[in-house]
């Protein structure tokens, strides 16, 4: 049996991240993942080659794309003799497409393979409903002229036209993933000014980051757009401080709402790809490694059921990968915490810090502990950049990997909340 290899990312490209209905309103999954898939193949000089595997998803998908990221690398300049399949996990999908490339890799199943996700609010697969839909299909099957008047009778004016229309809640609770991190943000104590203030910093940093280039080889420019658009360089407290609170503001706690436009991450169009190889690869392909690909962990939690919040499973998958690798909290020189609401990140980390949480949910003796918070999304997270459900893991991947070669060595962690209670964590070493 072959025994487990190292893992090499060797770098990532994604397009800028666009406003819902803005810059990429006309741009489909396709179009995206196929933009950052080119610019990914270009920078590396994959053109012709035949990859190991290409592993990418989106959240949200038309039923034209059911085997979209095939249909994505037979339109891209890969060899065509390239298998690539979907995954789906929620915002957890690019990191866990990683983690399938990598144990792929890890195990000598594969020698190089690609990771990405593409999600688009604006083009979001409107649905007709249930009846109009199956009087469609019939219609379509009917074979003879009178068969199809019979078929076309049931089609009444309006009502039947209702459409669908996809919602970010939770099909069990009827809540959209703002009003759960409400819930989440006041079980901790999640105060409005610490929100406020972790959404200043990760504009703030975001907008350095680019200052000083640092996405020059990480980005391929799209549809006019070279940085992400949802980046607000001069928002400042005040401003973020007069925002109106738009989650957990109905039933009895509404007087304490915190959440806004501005502490929680926009609906996002946007897509990412990594490039990941085994060691031999990367030295045949004369490509340097940017960070290995060293451990991941999943988690869920029973949000249903259960009285834990809905995007707290990275407090759990956290520990238990800490464990597997013999790590605490602190042996990080970077975390990357997906700020899906800045009141989730808080949450988590004052999770962490908690001695009953620790001990009665995590069964340890001893909390794990703050972290140095200047380590924490050093080059801005998901508040400023924006947030296609599936292409965030890929982003991060690529910024963490990047930075880790940047320092020369080193360590960062990974955690990325998803909707269905889920959480994707991993480390990255240099
Ligand atoms: C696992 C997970 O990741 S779960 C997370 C999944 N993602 C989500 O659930 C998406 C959550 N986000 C949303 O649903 C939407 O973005 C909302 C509801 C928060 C906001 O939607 P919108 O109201 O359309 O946002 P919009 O961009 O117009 O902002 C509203 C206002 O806030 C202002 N604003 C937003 N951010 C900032 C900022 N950083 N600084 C200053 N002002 C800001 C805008 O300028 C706008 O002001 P205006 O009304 O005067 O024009």
């Amino acid at each position: 049996m072959q025994s487990v290899r190292r893992v090499a990312v060797i770098g990532g490209n994604r397009i800028p991240f666009a406003r819902s209905n803005s810059r990429y309103a006309h741009a489909s999954n396709a179009d995206m993942l196929g933009a950052a898939l080119d610019g990914l193949v270009a920078r590396f000089g994959l053109a012709g080659q035949r990859v190991g595997e290409v592993v990418a998803g989106a959240v949200l998908k038309h039923s034209r794309d059911f085997n979209l990221t095939r249909e994505v690398v037979l339109g891209s300049r890969l060899d065509p003799h390239t298998p690539a399949y979907d995954i789906q996990q929620a915002c957890g999908t690019g990191l866990e497409a990683a983690i399938l490339v990598a144990n792929k890799i890890a195990l000598g199943q594969i020698e190089v393979g690609i990771a990405g996700g593409v999600d688009t609010t604006s083009d979001a697969p409107l649905a007709v409903n249930e009846d109009l839909r199956r009087t469609l299909i019939q219609l379509n099957s009917a074979r003879t002229l009178g068969e199809r008047l019979k078929v076309a009778a049931k089609l009444r004016p309006l009502q039947p036209f209702k459409p669908e229309i996809p919602r970010n809640a939770e099909p069990r609770t009827g809540l959209s993933m703002g009003d759960h991190a409400a819930k989440t943000a006041l079980r901790w104590n999640v105060d409005r000014q610490a929100q406020d203030e972790l959404a200043l910093r990760s504009h703030q940093r975001l907008a350095a980051a680019y200052e000083k280039g640092f996405f020059d080889d990480l980005m391929t420019p799209y549809l006019g757009l070279t940085r992400d658009q949802n980046l607000r360089p001069d928002t400042s407290l005040e401003k973020l401080g007069s925002l109106k609170p738009v989650f957990g503001t109905k039933g009895p706690d509404a007087a304490q709402a915190t959440m806004t436009a501005g502490n929680s991450s926009p609906l996002t169009d946007g897509a990412s790809t990594v490039l990941l190889a085994s060691e031999e690869w990367a030295r045949e392909h004369h490509l340097p490694v940017l960070a290995w690909f060293s451990w991941s962990e999943t988690a869920a939690v029973d949000f249903v059921h259960g009285d834990e919040g809905l995007l707290m499973a990275p407090a759990y998958a956290v520990p238990r990968m800490l464990a597997r690798a013999g790590l605490t909290l602190q042996d990080f020189d970077y975390y990357e915490i997906h700020e899906a609401f800045a009141s989730q990140v808080l949450a988590t980390l004052a999770a962490w810090e908690s001695p009953e949480f620790c001990k009665e949910r995590l069964g340890l003796d001893a909390p794990l502990g703050s972290i140095d918070r200047e380590k924490l999304n050093v080059n801005g997270s998901s508040l400023a950049a924006g947030h296609p459900f599936a292409a965030t893991g890929g982003r991060i991947v690529a910024t963490l990997a990047k930075l880790l070669d940047q320092k020369g060595s080193g360590r960062g962690l990974i955690s990325i909340c998803a909707a269905g209670g889920q959480g994707v964590t991993a480390i990255l070493e240099r």
